[in-house]
């Protein structure tokens, strides 16, 4: 269904970006669309195209929100179109937002997690694979996100496997936040934190490269009284087991949060991130700091000219190694489980 059909190019006008939402009648795609549509995505000078995925039950949903989208008249939207058919809606995308996944439901064992996702992200890598423009780059959101970009990556082996990377830019913010109310800072005032390996719970959001004002983070935090124990135990747990918070408190998953972050994700990958600054994704590891090739776990990283290139020679003392470990072999497990259910594809 076209909701608003594409407009005639202008000269003025450059090229509409087809931008593919997986999962675009849920919470986050809810959240997501409109600012999109609004430039937040690709920046102020950029149209886009909504390509809509959804399931058929929640097709009228998305129909509704198609709807919704036309009536935002929003200048930089060129349309909309709403699919239940991955590859018709990946045909031509240069943008993935892979929201929709398979939430775990009561009982469910994490295999089976794994196994309903391993299912949807191979349908999608390999739509990617057939239809997508040669510029397409995919973010994933829908957990286990990481492993997710994993799989979608190995069943489209024409797609370089940087363009398949994870959100793990909210966990970043959330840590950028937490440190900003524990210094008195502002959040611009911080930099050099770092997120490093899987969005779950075994993450390792990193201070020790970071600066306050310029100053060594961990000795502005010295001096309010906190000290290497509140690191570890208050810092890194709020931040790793924040989801489960916002849950516990807001009664629902985290949803504009993770929206937001997920723009800032895709703008920074495309459009940059600021001189001197650096931030948090999931990205196929190429070897750096003995994360296993391929896996997809998140790193610090610069984006330039389109490329986000993790950022090396930092130092690691022994306690952020030991916390790195422990979450790359989390993502190792995960997928040794997705290759023994035989579920990955061409691309290991
Ligand atoms: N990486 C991160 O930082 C975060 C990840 N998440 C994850 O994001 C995902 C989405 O969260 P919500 O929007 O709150 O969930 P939701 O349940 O509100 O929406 C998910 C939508 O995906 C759709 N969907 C399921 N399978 C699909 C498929 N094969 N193709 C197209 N659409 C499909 C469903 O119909 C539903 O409308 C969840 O997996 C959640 O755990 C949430 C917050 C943060
Ligand atoms: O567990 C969830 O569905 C939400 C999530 O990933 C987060 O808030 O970090």
């Amino acid at each position: 269904m076209t909701a608003t059909g594409p407009r005639t190019p202008s000269p003025a006008r450059p090229r509409p970006v087809t931008v593919t939402v997986t999962g675009a009648a849920g919470q986050i795609g809810y959240a997501i669309v409109f600012r999109a549509a609004a430039g937040d995505l690709l920046g102020p000078g950029m149209p886009v195209r909504l390509h809509l995925l959804e399931l058929p039950q929640a097709r009228r949903a998305a129909e509704g929100t198609a709807l919704e989208l036309q009536d935002g008249a929003f200048p930089l939207l060129d349309g909309v179109e709403v699919f239940e058919d991955a590859d018709a809606a990946f045909d031509g995308a240069s943008v993935g937002l892979l929201i929709g996944a398979r939430p775990r439901s009561r009982g469910m064992e994490r295999a089976e997690l794994l196994e309903a996702n391993a299912g949807i992200f191979s349908v999608q890598g390999r739509a990617v694979n057939r239809g997508a423009a040669e510029d397409f780059r995919a973010v994933v959101v829908g957990n286990p996100a990481n492993t997710n970009a994993y799989i979608a990556a190995s069943h489209a082996p024409d797609v370089p496997r940087e363009r398949f990377t994870a959100l793990t830019r909210l966990d970043h913010h959330r840590a950028l936040a937490q440190l900003a109310a524990a210094t008195g800072a502002r959040v611009d005032e911080i930099e050099g934190v770092a997120v490093w390996g899987n969005h779950s719970a075994s993450q390792y959001p990193d201070l020790t490269h970071a600066t306050v004002g310029g100053r060594p983070a961990l000795e502005v935090l010295a001096g309010t009284g906190r000290d290497l124990a509140w690191v570890d135990d208050t810092f890194i747990p709020r931040v790793a087991r924040r989801g489960a918070e916002i849950i516990d408190v807001r009664g629902g998953s985290s949803v504009a949060s993770a929206a937001h972050a997920a723009l800032c994700h895709v703008h920074d990958w495309v459009l940059g991130t600021a001189a001197g600054t650096w931030t948090s994704m999931a990205v196929a590891s190429d070897g750096s700091y003995g994360v296993p090739e391929g896996l997809v776990s998140s790193f610090p990283v610069v984006c330039r000219d389109g490329r986000a290139v993790v950022v090396p020679d930092l130092e690691l003392d022994e306690f952020s190694r030991t916390r790195i470990d422990r979450s790359v072999r989390e993502l190792e497990e995960e997928r040794a489980a997705v290759q023994q259910m035989g579920l990955l594809g061409p691309r290991r």
